[in-house]
């Protein structure tokens, strides 16, 4: 089977890791092998120790993309929902599985700020307003949206199935699944 990194990219609950699962489990169903790297829990192990500051996030994003590089250069679907919220991480991602000949999607799961806050999965954006945390990634951190993904999701006007089908189509047009 052809392996591939699928990066999702977008703001605090803009719905990266929901895709990724959703996703997952059509493939696995479909016999393909298939790997989430996300992003929380790398940062308890690959990642330990590293905060969001730019080069931190930098950091982050360069090895979980050799782990994904490697996992896809072998076969595996890897997802990955990570933020990566600069332009020059993620194109360095790119070129990397560009060198080695490894397919690389980038998908930009771009819900509004406004949509995300009021998700809030995690509390950030509650916490942010209380300004009990800072630098919180779309409010007062940088997010450089992509400019030309290979998909751009719009998850406030779709159902979790529909912005999966819509991926599951992207692979299928690819040759991936
Ligand atoms: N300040 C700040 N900004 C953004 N995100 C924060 C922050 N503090 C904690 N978190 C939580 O950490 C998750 C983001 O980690 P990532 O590894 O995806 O981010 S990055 O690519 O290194 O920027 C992110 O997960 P998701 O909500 O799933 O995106 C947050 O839950
Ligand atoms: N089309 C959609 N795609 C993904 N998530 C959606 C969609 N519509 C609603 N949601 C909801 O938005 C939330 C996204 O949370 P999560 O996937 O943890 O975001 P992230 O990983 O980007 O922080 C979930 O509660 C999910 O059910």
């Amino acid at each position: 089977m052809t392996g591939a990194t699928i990066w999702l990219t977008g703001l605090p609950s803009a719905g990266k890791t929901t895709l990724a699962h959703e996703l997952a489990g059509r493939l696995r169903g479909e016999g393909h092998r298939v790997e989430v790297l996300d992003g929380d829990e790398i940062r308890e192990f690959l990642s330990a120790g590293l905060g969001f500051s730019r080069a931190d996030r930098h950091t982050n994003v360069q090895r979980i993309g050799f782990v994904a590089e490697l996992l896809a250069s072998n076969g595996v679907k890897a997802l990955v929902p990570v933020i990566a919220p600069y332009t020059e991480s993620r194109e360095a991602v790119r070129k990397r599985h560009q060198s080695e000949g490894t397919a690389y999607l980038e998908v930009h799961v771009a819900t509004p700020v406004e949509v995300c806050s009021e998700r809030d999965v995690k509390g950030l954006y509650a916490k942010q307003a209380a300004g009990e945390i800072s630098g919180l990634t779309g409010v007062d951190d940088p997010y450089e949206a992509p400019e030309s993904p290979d998909l751009r999701l719009e998850s406030h006007t779709q159902t979790v199935q529909e912005s999966a089908a819509a991926l599951h189509t992207l692979l299928t047009e690819r040759g991936l699944a």
